[in-house]
Protein backbone atom coordinates (compact mmCIF):
# COMPACT_ATOMS: atom_id res chain seq x y z
CA UNK A 1 0.00 0.00 0.00
CA UNK A 2 3.06 1.94 0.94
CA UNK A 3 4.97 1.37 -2.33
CA UNK A 4 0.97 3.01 -4.08
CA UNK A 5 0.77 5.98 -2.29
CA UNK A 6 4.22 6.65 -3.41
CA UNK A 7 2.83 6.94 -7.22
CA UNK A 8 0.86 10.17 -8.12
CA UNK A 9 -2.53 9.50 -8.22
CA UNK A 10 -3.95 10.10 -11.57
CA UNK A 11 -1.13 7.28 -12.33
CA UNK A 12 -3.07 5.33 -9.40
CA UNK A 13 -6.10 5.98 -10.88
CA UNK A 14 -5.38 4.83 -14.71
CA UNK A 15 -3.07 1.44 -13.06
CA UNK A 16 -4.71 -1.23 -14.15
CA UNK A 17 -5.84 0.59 -17.12
CA UNK A 18 -2.17 0.59 -18.09
CA UNK A 19 -1.17 -2.25 -17.11
CA UNK A 20 -4.40 -3.72 -19.50
CA UNK A 21 -2.23 -1.49 -22.54
CA UNK A 22 0.91 -3.04 -21.89
CA UNK A 23 -0.28 -6.48 -21.96
CA UNK A 24 -2.20 -5.86 -24.93
CA UNK A 25 0.27 -4.37 -26.51
CA UNK A 26 2.67 -7.29 -25.81
CA UNK A 27 0.52 -9.80 -27.19
CA UNK A 28 -0.25 -8.09 -30.55
CA UNK A 29 3.22 -7.28 -30.94
CA UNK A 30 4.59 -10.82 -30.57
CA UNK A 31 1.04 -12.04 -33.56
CA UNK A 32 2.25 -8.91 -35.55
CA UNK A 33 5.92 -9.07 -35.42
CA UNK A 34 5.80 -13.10 -34.81
CA UNK A 35 8.71 -15.17 -37.30
CA UNK A 36 5.70 -16.05 -39.56
CA UNK A 37 4.46 -18.27 -36.61
CA UNK A 38 5.19 -21.54 -36.80
CA UNK A 39 6.28 -22.00 -40.60
CA UNK A 40 8.64 -24.69 -41.10
CA UNK A 41 12.07 -23.57 -40.63
CA UNK A 42 14.07 -22.67 -43.93
CA UNK A 43 17.08 -20.78 -45.93
CA UNK A 44 16.95 -16.95 -45.63
CA UNK A 45 14.90 -15.24 -48.26
CA UNK A 46 16.78 -12.78 -50.48
CA UNK A 47 15.14 -9.95 -51.81
CA UNK A 48 12.38 -10.35 -55.33
CA UNK A 49 14.97 -13.33 -56.26
CA UNK A 50 13.84 -15.61 -52.75
CA UNK A 51 16.16 -18.48 -52.44
CA UNK A 52 16.37 -19.03 -56.42
CA UNK A 53 20.26 -18.42 -55.84
CA UNK A 54 20.75 -21.37 -53.79
CA UNK A 55 18.63 -23.96 -56.47
CA UNK A 56 21.41 -25.41 -58.87
CA UNK A 57 20.63 -27.09 -62.56
CA UNK A 58 19.31 -30.08 -60.82
CA UNK A 59 17.06 -28.46 -58.03
CA UNK A 60 15.93 -31.70 -56.51
CA UNK A 61 19.30 -31.99 -55.38
CA UNK A 62 19.92 -28.67 -54.65
CA UNK A 63 16.90 -29.28 -52.25
CA UNK A 64 17.81 -32.03 -51.00
CA UNK A 65 20.92 -31.03 -49.63
CA UNK A 66 18.89 -28.10 -48.22
CA UNK A 67 16.59 -30.72 -46.52
CA UNK A 68 19.58 -31.95 -44.81
CA UNK A 69 20.00 -28.72 -42.54
CA UNK A 70 16.50 -28.05 -42.11
CA UNK A 71 14.34 -30.52 -41.90
CA UNK A 72 11.90 -32.89 -43.91
CA UNK A 73 9.43 -29.64 -44.14
CA UNK A 74 11.34 -26.29 -45.02
CA UNK A 75 10.05 -23.38 -45.95
CA UNK A 76 11.43 -20.58 -48.75
CA UNK A 77 10.87 -18.66 -51.00
CA UNK A 78 11.30 -19.09 -55.26
CA UNK A 79 11.16 -15.62 -56.45
CA UNK A 80 8.78 -13.72 -54.09
CA UNK A 81 6.63 -17.12 -54.18
CA UNK A 82 6.47 -18.95 -50.75
CA UNK A 83 7.13 -22.53 -50.96
CA UNK A 84 6.90 -25.78 -48.71
CA UNK A 85 9.09 -28.35 -49.77
CA UNK A 86 8.52 -31.93 -48.56
CA UNK A 87 11.77 -34.37 -47.88
CA UNK A 88 10.82 -36.80 -45.37
CA UNK A 89 8.65 -40.04 -45.36
CA UNK A 90 6.66 -38.83 -42.28
CA UNK A 91 6.11 -35.65 -43.43
CA UNK A 92 4.89 -37.27 -46.97
CA UNK A 93 2.22 -39.57 -45.49
CA UNK A 94 0.65 -36.80 -43.69
CA UNK A 95 0.59 -34.51 -46.60
CA UNK A 96 -0.97 -37.47 -48.76
CA UNK A 97 -2.99 -39.16 -46.35
CA UNK A 98 -4.40 -36.77 -43.90
CA UNK A 99 -4.15 -32.83 -45.81
CA UNK A 100 -4.35 -34.51 -49.55
CA UNK A 101 -7.58 -32.38 -50.25
CA UNK A 102 -5.84 -29.25 -48.76
CA UNK A 103 -2.39 -29.85 -50.77
CA UNK A 104 -4.67 -30.90 -54.42
CA UNK A 105 -4.68 -27.94 -56.51
CA UNK A 106 -1.85 -27.61 -58.88
CA UNK A 107 -0.30 -24.16 -58.85
CA UNK A 108 -1.55 -22.05 -61.63
CA UNK A 109 1.80 -21.40 -63.99
CA UNK A 110 2.19 -19.35 -66.87
CA UNK A 111 2.27 -22.95 -68.97
CA UNK A 112 -0.23 -24.10 -67.40
CA UNK A 113 -2.72 -21.47 -68.58
CA UNK A 114 -1.85 -22.13 -72.37
CA UNK A 115 -1.14 -26.16 -72.61
CA UNK A 116 -3.92 -26.67 -70.09
CA UNK A 117 -6.17 -24.26 -72.06
CA UNK A 118 -7.02 -22.19 -69.13
CA UNK A 119 -6.49 -25.00 -66.29
CA UNK A 120 -8.88 -27.21 -67.95
CA UNK A 121 -8.04 -31.37 -68.55
CA UNK A 122 -5.92 -32.82 -65.68
CA UNK A 123 -2.06 -31.73 -65.54
CA UNK A 124 -2.71 -28.25 -64.68
CA UNK A 125 -6.02 -28.16 -63.20
CA UNK A 126 -6.94 -27.28 -59.65
CA UNK A 127 -9.17 -29.64 -57.53
CA UNK A 128 -12.58 -29.56 -58.32
CA UNK A 129 -15.67 -31.39 -59.26
CA UNK A 130 -14.41 -31.28 -63.01
CA UNK A 131 -11.04 -32.46 -62.73
CA UNK A 132 -12.58 -35.22 -60.38
CA UNK A 133 -14.92 -36.41 -63.43
CA UNK A 134 -11.91 -35.89 -65.63
CA UNK A 135 -9.21 -38.31 -63.73
CA UNK A 136 -12.35 -40.83 -63.28
CA UNK A 137 -13.01 -40.87 -67.05
CA UNK A 138 -9.33 -41.31 -67.60
CA UNK A 139 -9.00 -43.88 -65.00
CA UNK A 140 -12.29 -45.76 -66.20
CA UNK A 141 -11.90 -45.88 -69.78
CA UNK A 142 -8.27 -45.54 -70.59
CA UNK A 143 -5.76 -46.93 -68.25
CA UNK A 144 -7.95 -48.99 -65.57
CA UNK A 145 -6.66 -52.86 -65.51
CA UNK A 146 -9.91 -54.19 -67.41
CA UNK A 147 -9.09 -51.68 -70.47
CA UNK A 148 -5.27 -51.75 -70.56
CA UNK A 149 -6.23 -55.56 -71.05
CA UNK A 150 -7.65 -54.83 -73.71
CA UNK A 151 -4.90 -52.59 -75.52
CA UNK A 152 -2.44 -55.69 -74.41
CA UNK A 153 -2.69 -56.36 -78.64
CA UNK A 154 -1.13 -53.21 -79.26
CA UNK A 155 1.59 -53.23 -76.56
CA UNK A 156 2.48 -57.15 -78.23
CA UNK A 157 2.59 -55.85 -81.53
CA UNK A 158 4.60 -52.62 -80.25
CA UNK A 159 7.01 -54.95 -78.26
CA UNK A 160 7.46 -57.40 -81.27
CA UNK A 161 8.19 -54.30 -83.51
CA UNK A 162 10.96 -52.90 -81.16
CA UNK A 163 12.45 -56.33 -81.00
CA UNK A 164 12.72 -56.71 -84.78
CA UNK A 165 13.96 -53.14 -85.68
CA UNK A 166 16.64 -53.69 -83.14
CA UNK A 167 17.12 -56.83 -84.82
CA UNK A 168 17.56 -55.28 -88.32
CA UNK A 169 20.02 -53.13 -86.76
CA UNK A 170 22.24 -56.29 -85.34
CA UNK A 171 26.34 -55.18 -85.06
CA UNK A 172 25.61 -51.61 -85.32
CA UNK A 173 25.20 -48.94 -82.63
CA UNK A 174 21.90 -47.82 -82.12
CA UNK A 175 20.69 -44.46 -80.26
CA UNK A 176 18.31 -46.63 -77.44
CA UNK A 177 16.37 -43.73 -76.60
CA UNK A 178 14.89 -43.46 -80.12
CA UNK A 179 13.96 -46.87 -80.40
CA UNK A 180 12.01 -46.28 -77.20
CA UNK A 181 10.51 -43.37 -77.80
CA UNK A 182 9.02 -44.73 -80.90
CA UNK A 183 7.56 -47.81 -78.97
CA UNK A 184 6.31 -45.61 -76.63
CA UNK A 185 4.90 -43.40 -78.64
CA UNK A 186 2.99 -45.97 -80.97
CA UNK A 187 1.31 -47.40 -77.84
CA UNK A 188 -0.23 -44.35 -76.67
CA UNK A 189 -1.22 -43.14 -79.73
CA UNK A 190 -2.57 -46.69 -80.84
CA UNK A 191 -4.70 -46.27 -77.25
CA UNK A 192 -5.90 -42.52 -78.00
CA UNK A 193 -6.52 -42.59 -81.62
CA UNK A 194 -6.15 -45.91 -83.17
CA UNK A 195 -2.98 -45.32 -85.31
CA UNK A 196 0.90 -45.22 -84.68
CA UNK A 197 2.72 -42.19 -85.30
CA UNK A 198 5.87 -44.00 -86.47
CA UNK A 199 7.23 -46.85 -88.34
CA UNK A 200 5.36 -49.06 -91.38
CA UNK A 201 1.90 -48.44 -90.50
CA UNK A 202 2.61 -44.15 -89.95
CA UNK A 203 0.84 -42.01 -92.54
CA UNK A 204 3.33 -40.08 -92.18
CA UNK A 205 1.87 -36.48 -93.15
CA UNK A 206 3.54 -33.55 -92.70
CA UNK A 207 0.69 -32.27 -90.07
CA UNK A 208 1.04 -35.37 -87.92
CA UNK A 209 5.00 -34.32 -88.32
CA UNK A 210 4.50 -31.02 -86.91
CA UNK A 211 2.21 -32.40 -84.45
CA UNK A 212 4.20 -34.96 -83.03
CA UNK A 213 6.70 -31.93 -82.66
CA UNK A 214 4.83 -29.62 -81.19
CA UNK A 215 3.81 -32.41 -78.54
CA UNK A 216 7.71 -33.29 -77.79
CA UNK A 217 8.35 -29.32 -77.87
CA UNK A 218 5.17 -28.75 -75.23
CA UNK A 219 6.79 -31.54 -72.92
CA UNK A 220 9.98 -29.86 -72.94
CA UNK A 221 8.97 -26.63 -72.09
CA UNK A 222 6.34 -27.11 -69.79
CA UNK A 223 9.75 -28.48 -67.56
CA UNK A 224 11.56 -24.86 -68.31
CA UNK A 225 11.53 -23.14 -65.55
CA UNK A 226 9.56 -19.95 -66.56
CA UNK A 227 10.71 -16.80 -63.78
CA UNK A 228 7.47 -15.01 -64.34
CA UNK A 229 5.87 -17.54 -62.41
CA UNK A 230 8.24 -16.82 -59.31
CA UNK A 231 8.56 -12.99 -59.97
CA UNK A 232 4.82 -11.98 -61.48
CA UNK A 233 5.22 -8.26 -61.22
CA UNK A 234 7.92 -8.66 -64.29
CA UNK A 235 5.49 -11.43 -65.77
CA UNK A 236 4.43 -8.72 -68.86
CA UNK A 237 8.05 -8.95 -70.51
CA UNK A 238 8.08 -12.34 -70.85
CA UNK A 239 12.04 -12.48 -70.76
CA UNK A 240 12.62 -15.42 -72.02
CA UNK A 241 10.16 -15.61 -74.66
CA UNK A 242 8.42 -18.56 -73.04
CA UNK A 243 4.40 -17.31 -73.03
CA UNK A 244 4.72 -16.37 -77.19
CA UNK A 245 6.33 -20.03 -78.20
CA UNK A 246 3.39 -21.51 -75.55
CA UNK A 247 0.73 -19.96 -77.60
CA UNK A 248 1.90 -21.22 -81.20
CA UNK A 249 2.86 -24.65 -79.55
CA UNK A 250 -1.27 -24.69 -78.27
CA UNK A 251 -2.54 -23.23 -81.21
CA UNK A 252 -0.72 -26.25 -83.22
CA UNK A 253 -1.70 -28.72 -80.88
CA UNK A 254 -5.31 -27.96 -80.71
CA UNK A 255 -5.76 -27.57 -84.30
CA UNK A 256 -4.46 -31.02 -85.28
CA UNK A 257 -6.64 -32.59 -82.23
CA UNK A 258 -9.54 -30.52 -83.28
CA UNK A 259 -9.18 -32.13 -86.61
CA UNK A 260 -9.11 -35.79 -85.96
CA UNK A 261 -11.69 -35.03 -83.38
CA UNK A 262 -14.18 -33.89 -85.86
CA UNK A 263 -13.33 -36.16 -88.42
CA UNK A 264 -14.11 -39.20 -85.90
CA UNK A 265 -16.77 -37.70 -85.18
CA UNK A 266 -18.26 -37.26 -88.66
CA UNK A 267 -16.86 -40.71 -89.64
CA UNK A 268 -17.82 -42.74 -86.65
CA UNK A 269 -15.96 -45.87 -87.19
CA UNK A 270 -17.10 -49.85 -86.16
CA UNK A 271 -15.17 -52.19 -83.85
CA UNK A 272 -15.57 -55.56 -83.22
CA UNK A 273 -16.54 -57.00 -79.75
CA UNK A 274 -12.84 -57.31 -78.67
CA UNK A 275 -11.53 -54.37 -81.14
CA UNK A 276 -9.42 -52.03 -78.68
CA UNK A 277 -11.87 -48.38 -79.32
CA UNK A 278 -9.49 -45.52 -78.98
CA UNK A 279 -10.03 -43.11 -76.37
CA UNK A 280 -11.36 -40.09 -79.10
CA UNK A 281 -14.13 -41.77 -79.80
CA UNK A 282 -14.54 -43.31 -75.96
CA UNK A 283 -14.58 -39.78 -75.53
CA UNK A 284 -17.16 -38.66 -78.19
CA UNK A 285 -19.42 -41.81 -77.52
CA UNK A 286 -20.26 -40.05 -73.72
CA UNK A 287 -21.41 -36.85 -75.27
CA UNK A 288 -25.41 -36.70 -74.08
CA UNK A 289 -24.44 -39.00 -71.14
CA UNK A 290 -23.70 -37.92 -67.36
CA UNK A 291 -19.81 -37.87 -68.47
CA UNK A 292 -20.08 -35.55 -71.02
CA UNK A 293 -17.61 -33.36 -71.30
CA UNK A 294 -17.05 -30.11 -73.74
CA UNK A 295 -14.84 -30.23 -77.24
CA UNK A 296 -11.95 -28.01 -76.13
CA UNK A 297 -12.03 -30.48 -72.43
CA UNK A 298 -11.52 -33.57 -75.23
CA UNK A 299 -8.46 -31.93 -76.62
CA UNK A 300 -6.95 -31.41 -73.08
CA UNK A 301 -7.35 -34.80 -71.81
CA UNK A 302 -5.69 -35.86 -75.25
CA UNK A 303 -2.68 -33.70 -74.52
CA UNK A 304 -2.92 -34.62 -71.33
CA UNK A 305 -2.53 -38.43 -71.63
CA UNK A 306 0.65 -37.42 -74.97
CA UNK A 307 2.07 -35.54 -72.32
CA UNK A 308 1.88 -37.73 -69.41
CA UNK A 309 3.29 -40.69 -71.73
CA UNK A 310 5.17 -40.22 -74.82
CA UNK A 311 8.77 -40.10 -73.08
CA UNK A 312 8.05 -41.62 -69.33
CA UNK A 313 8.67 -45.30 -69.87
CA UNK A 314 11.34 -44.62 -72.51
CA UNK A 315 13.54 -42.44 -70.56
CA UNK A 316 13.23 -44.83 -67.47
CA UNK A 317 13.69 -47.75 -70.12
CA UNK A 318 17.27 -46.22 -71.35
CA UNK A 319 18.20 -45.32 -67.45
CA UNK A 320 17.63 -49.51 -66.90
CA UNK A 321 19.58 -50.52 -70.07
CA UNK A 322 22.73 -48.21 -68.92
CA UNK A 323 22.62 -49.90 -65.18
CA UNK A 324 22.24 -53.50 -66.67
CA UNK A 325 24.88 -52.64 -68.52
CA UNK A 326 27.25 -51.11 -64.95
CA UNK A 327 26.26 -54.41 -63.99
CA UNK A 328 27.03 -57.49 -65.65
CA UNK A 329 25.59 -59.80 -62.68
CA UNK A 330 22.56 -58.41 -62.55
CA UNK A 331 22.10 -58.50 -66.36
CA UNK A 332 22.92 -62.17 -65.89
CA UNK A 333 20.54 -63.00 -63.30
CA UNK A 334 17.31 -61.65 -65.02
CA UNK A 335 18.53 -63.39 -68.21
CA UNK A 336 18.70 -66.26 -66.62
CA UNK A 337 15.37 -66.12 -64.70
CA UNK A 338 13.91 -65.08 -68.25
CA UNK A 339 15.32 -67.97 -69.64
CA UNK A 340 14.30 -70.47 -67.45
CA UNK A 341 10.43 -69.02 -67.25
CA UNK A 342 10.12 -68.43 -71.05
CA UNK A 343 12.71 -70.36 -72.51
CA UNK A 344 13.78 -69.69 -76.53
CA UNK A 345 11.04 -70.18 -78.47
CA UNK A 346 9.01 -67.08 -77.78
CA UNK A 347 9.25 -63.75 -76.81
CA UNK A 348 8.54 -62.65 -73.36
CA UNK A 349 4.97 -61.98 -72.57
CA UNK A 350 3.05 -59.28 -70.01
CA UNK A 351 1.35 -62.94 -68.86
CA UNK A 352 5.27 -64.06 -67.83
CA UNK A 353 5.97 -61.21 -65.92
CA UNK A 354 4.42 -62.26 -62.43
CA UNK A 355 6.95 -65.07 -62.71
CA UNK A 356 9.32 -62.72 -63.23
CA UNK A 357 10.11 -60.85 -60.02
CA UNK A 358 13.43 -60.00 -60.38
CA UNK A 359 12.65 -57.88 -63.74
CA UNK A 360 10.29 -56.49 -61.07
CA UNK A 361 12.83 -54.85 -59.01
CA UNK A 362 15.20 -54.20 -62.01
CA UNK A 363 12.21 -51.70 -62.92
CA UNK A 364 11.79 -50.32 -58.88
CA UNK A 365 15.51 -49.71 -58.15
CA UNK A 366 15.36 -47.70 -61.79
CA UNK A 367 12.51 -45.51 -61.18
CA UNK A 368 14.61 -45.39 -57.06
CA UNK A 369 17.58 -44.15 -58.44
CA UNK A 370 16.60 -42.00 -61.67
CA UNK A 371 13.02 -40.96 -60.66
CA UNK A 372 11.47 -39.32 -63.99
CA UNK A 373 10.23 -36.37 -62.26
CA UNK A 374 11.99 -36.19 -58.59
CA UNK A 375 9.98 -33.33 -57.44
CA UNK A 376 5.96 -33.71 -57.48
CA UNK A 377 3.98 -31.23 -59.33
CA UNK A 378 3.71 -28.08 -57.66
CA UNK A 379 0.37 -27.70 -55.65
CA UNK A 380 -0.66 -24.74 -53.84
CA UNK A 381 -2.75 -24.56 -50.30
CA UNK A 382 -6.24 -24.22 -51.03
CA UNK A 383 -9.37 -24.34 -47.87
CA UNK A 384 -6.23 -23.49 -45.36
CA UNK A 385 -4.54 -22.43 -43.67
CA UNK A 386 -3.09 -26.51 -43.45
CA UNK A 387 -1.23 -27.78 -41.12
CA UNK A 388 1.72 -30.16 -41.54
CA UNK A 389 4.22 -31.68 -39.01
CA UNK A 390 2.78 -29.21 -36.56
CA UNK A 391 3.66 -26.05 -38.99
CA UNK A 392 1.19 -23.88 -39.77
CA UNK A 393 1.01 -23.75 -44.11
CA UNK A 394 -0.76 -20.26 -44.95
CA UNK A 395 -3.37 -20.74 -47.64
CA UNK A 396 -1.73 -20.32 -50.66
CA UNK A 397 1.50 -21.49 -50.26
CA UNK A 398 3.14 -23.67 -52.99
CA UNK A 399 4.44 -26.76 -52.14
CA UNK A 400 5.55 -30.08 -53.43
CA UNK A 401 7.29 -33.12 -52.14
CA UNK A 402 11.21 -34.33 -53.13
CA UNK A 403 10.70 -37.33 -54.38
CA UNK A 404 14.49 -37.80 -54.75
CA UNK A 405 14.84 -37.30 -51.00
CA UNK A 406 12.27 -39.96 -50.39
CA UNK A 407 14.63 -42.67 -52.87
CA UNK A 408 17.52 -41.92 -50.82
CA UNK A 409 17.01 -41.79 -47.59
CA UNK A 410 19.83 -43.68 -45.64
CA UNK A 411 17.14 -44.28 -42.50
CA UNK A 412 15.05 -46.38 -44.79
CA UNK A 413 17.40 -47.39 -47.88
CA UNK A 414 20.72 -49.28 -47.00
CA UNK A 415 23.40 -48.26 -49.34
CA UNK A 416 21.34 -45.69 -50.57
CA UNK A 417 23.29 -44.75 -53.60
CA UNK A 418 24.04 -48.13 -54.59
CA UNK A 419 22.65 -50.23 -57.30
CA UNK A 420 20.98 -53.10 -55.91
CA UNK A 421 17.78 -54.86 -57.75
CA UNK A 422 18.11 -57.35 -54.80
CA UNK A 423 16.80 -55.01 -52.00
CA UNK A 424 13.10 -55.42 -53.40
CA UNK A 425 13.50 -59.02 -53.51
CA UNK A 426 14.35 -58.98 -49.38
CA UNK A 427 11.18 -56.70 -48.86
CA UNK A 428 7.71 -56.25 -50.46
CA UNK A 429 7.96 -52.52 -51.70
CA UNK A 430 5.19 -50.66 -53.43
CA UNK A 431 5.77 -48.17 -56.20
CA UNK A 432 1.81 -47.08 -56.76
CA UNK A 433 1.63 -44.49 -53.30
CA UNK A 434 1.49 -46.93 -50.40
CA UNK A 435 5.09 -46.88 -49.56
CA UNK A 436 6.42 -43.47 -49.01
CA UNK A 437 9.82 -44.06 -48.98
CA UNK A 438 9.07 -44.64 -52.51
CA UNK A 439 6.63 -42.76 -54.86
CA UNK A 440 7.88 -42.59 -58.64
CA UNK A 441 4.43 -42.36 -59.87
CA UNK A 442 3.50 -39.80 -56.86
CA UNK A 443 0.52 -40.78 -54.52
CA UNK A 444 -3.35 -39.52 -53.22
CA UNK A 445 -5.10 -37.81 -55.18
CA UNK A 446 -3.00 -36.23 -58.47
CA UNK A 447 -1.20 -39.54 -58.09
CA UNK A 448 -0.26 -40.50 -61.58
CA UNK A 449 -3.22 -42.04 -63.62
CA UNK A 450 -1.04 -43.87 -65.83
CA UNK A 451 1.20 -45.67 -63.29
CA UNK A 452 0.19 -49.09 -64.44
CA UNK A 453 0.83 -48.85 -68.06
CA UNK A 454 4.01 -47.02 -67.57
CA UNK A 455 5.14 -49.37 -64.98
CA UNK A 456 3.81 -52.47 -67.15
CA UNK A 457 5.60 -50.85 -70.08
CA UNK A 458 9.22 -50.38 -68.65
CA UNK A 459 8.69 -54.09 -67.46
CA UNK A 460 8.01 -55.72 -70.60
CA UNK A 461 11.04 -53.39 -72.24
CA UNK A 462 13.88 -54.87 -69.69
CA UNK A 463 12.57 -58.08 -70.21
CA UNK A 464 12.53 -58.08 -74.01
CA UNK A 465 16.06 -55.97 -74.19
CA UNK A 466 17.38 -58.51 -71.78
CA UNK A 467 16.21 -61.99 -73.32
CA UNK A 468 16.35 -60.83 -77.22
CA UNK A 469 20.11 -59.55 -76.77
CA UNK A 470 23.73 -59.43 -75.95
CA UNK A 471 24.48 -55.86 -75.57
CA UNK A 472 27.98 -53.89 -75.92
CA UNK A 473 28.52 -50.45 -75.69
CA UNK A 474 29.88 -48.22 -79.11
CA UNK A 475 33.63 -48.29 -79.50
CA UNK A 476 35.19 -50.71 -77.22
CA UNK A 477 34.36 -48.38 -73.62
CA UNK A 478 33.82 -49.37 -70.72
CA UNK A 479 30.79 -49.48 -68.98
CA UNK A 480 32.38 -47.91 -65.57
CA UNK A 481 32.97 -44.91 -68.00
CA UNK A 482 29.14 -44.74 -68.81
CA UNK A 483 27.96 -41.05 -68.37
CA UNK A 484 25.70 -40.94 -66.13
CA UNK A 485 24.95 -36.99 -65.95
CA UNK A 486 21.50 -36.41 -65.75
CA UNK A 487 19.42 -33.47 -67.07
CA UNK A 488 16.36 -31.91 -65.31
CA UNK A 489 13.29 -31.34 -66.43
CA UNK A 490 9.63 -32.08 -66.98
CA UNK A 491 11.06 -35.57 -67.22
CA UNK A 492 14.69 -35.83 -65.74
CA UNK A 493 16.78 -38.08 -68.63
CA UNK A 494 19.97 -38.81 -68.58
CA UNK A 495 22.00 -36.19 -70.81
CA UNK A 496 24.23 -38.27 -73.28
CA UNK A 497 21.85 -40.81 -74.69
CA UNK A 498 22.99 -44.34 -74.26
CA UNK A 499 24.43 -46.09 -77.34
CA UNK A 500 25.29 -49.47 -77.45
CA UNK A 501 25.45 -52.18 -80.08
CA UNK A 502 22.96 -55.49 -80.15
CA UNK A 503 23.68 -58.83 -81.06
CA UNK A 504 20.37 -61.06 -81.25
CA UNK A 505 19.85 -64.47 -78.75
CA UNK A 506 17.46 -66.09 -80.22
CA UNK A 507 16.27 -67.88 -83.60
CA UNK A 508 15.35 -65.24 -86.58
CA UNK A 509 11.99 -66.18 -86.25
CA UNK A 510 11.23 -65.74 -82.75
CA UNK A 511 11.69 -62.35 -83.71
CA UNK A 512 8.78 -62.09 -85.80
CA UNK A 513 6.44 -64.34 -83.99
C1 LIG B 1 7.31 -44.69 -66.05
C2 LIG B 1 6.28 -43.94 -66.39
C3 LIG B 1 5.71 -42.78 -65.61
C4 LIG B 1 6.19 -42.13 -64.49
C5 LIG B 1 7.47 -42.43 -63.71
C6 LIG B 1 5.24 -41.10 -64.15
C7 LIG B 1 5.35 -40.25 -63.06
C8 LIG B 1 4.44 -39.27 -62.74
C9 LIG B 1 4.56 -38.39 -61.61
C10 LIG B 1 5.67 -38.43 -60.57
C11 LIG B 1 3.49 -37.55 -61.62
C12 LIG B 1 3.23 -36.39 -60.67
C13 LIG B 1 2.56 -36.81 -59.41
C14 LIG B 1 2.43 -35.64 -58.46
O1 LIG B 1 2.59 -34.50 -58.86
O2 LIG B 1 2.17 -35.87 -57.29
C15 LIG B 1 2.70 -37.88 -62.78
C16 LIG B 1 1.53 -37.24 -63.12
C17 LIG B 1 0.79 -37.55 -64.23
N1 LIG B 1 1.03 -38.57 -65.14
FE1 LIG B 1 2.55 -39.90 -65.04
N2 LIG B 1 4.21 -41.12 -65.06
C18 LIG B 1 4.46 -42.14 -65.96
C19 LIG B 1 3.64 -42.52 -67.02
C20 LIG B 1 2.46 -41.91 -67.36
C21 LIG B 1 1.58 -42.34 -68.44
C22 LIG B 1 1.82 -43.57 -69.31
C23 LIG B 1 0.53 -41.45 -68.49
C24 LIG B 1 -0.69 -41.41 -69.38
C25 LIG B 1 -1.07 -42.30 -70.20
C26 LIG B 1 0.75 -40.47 -67.43
C27 LIG B 1 -0.09 -39.40 -67.17
C28 LIG B 1 0.05 -38.53 -66.10
C29 LIG B 1 -0.88 -37.45 -65.81
C30 LIG B 1 -2.11 -37.07 -66.64
C31 LIG B 1 -0.42 -36.84 -64.64
C32 LIG B 1 -1.08 -35.66 -63.91
C33 LIG B 1 -2.03 -36.18 -62.83
C34 LIG B 1 -2.75 -35.07 -62.08
O3 LIG B 1 -2.25 -33.98 -62.03
O4 LIG B 1 -3.83 -35.32 -61.52
N3 LIG B 1 1.91 -40.78 -66.79
N4 LIG B 1 3.28 -38.94 -63.45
Amino acid sequence: MELLSSIPAFLQENCYSLLLVLLLVIVTSRWFFRKPSDLPPGPFSLPMIGCLHLIGPLPHVSLHELSRKYGGIMHLKFGTVPFVVVSSEEAAKELYKYRGLEFASKVPTIAGRHFGNDFNGIIYAEYTPQLKLYRKIVNTHLLSATRLKVYDKIRREEQCSLARSIVSAEGTPIKLRDKFHNLNVNIITYMLFGERFYGAHARNTAALDAFADAVIESLRLSGVFNISDFIPGIKWLDVQRLEKRYKQLIAKVNDYLLSVLQDHRRNPRKYGRDEPVPFIDVLLSLDSTEEEVSDITKLSLLFDMLLGAVDTSALSLEWAITELLRHPSAMEKARKDIDSVVGSNRLVEDSDLDQLPFIAAIAKETLRLHQLAPLALPKVVRGGPSKLGGYTIPNGTCAFVNFHSLGIDPAHWKDPMKYRPERFLEADIDVFGQDYNLLPFGSGRRMCPGAKLGFDTLQIGIATLVQGFEWKLAKGQDPADINMDETYGLVCHKTQPLIAVPKARLERSVYSS
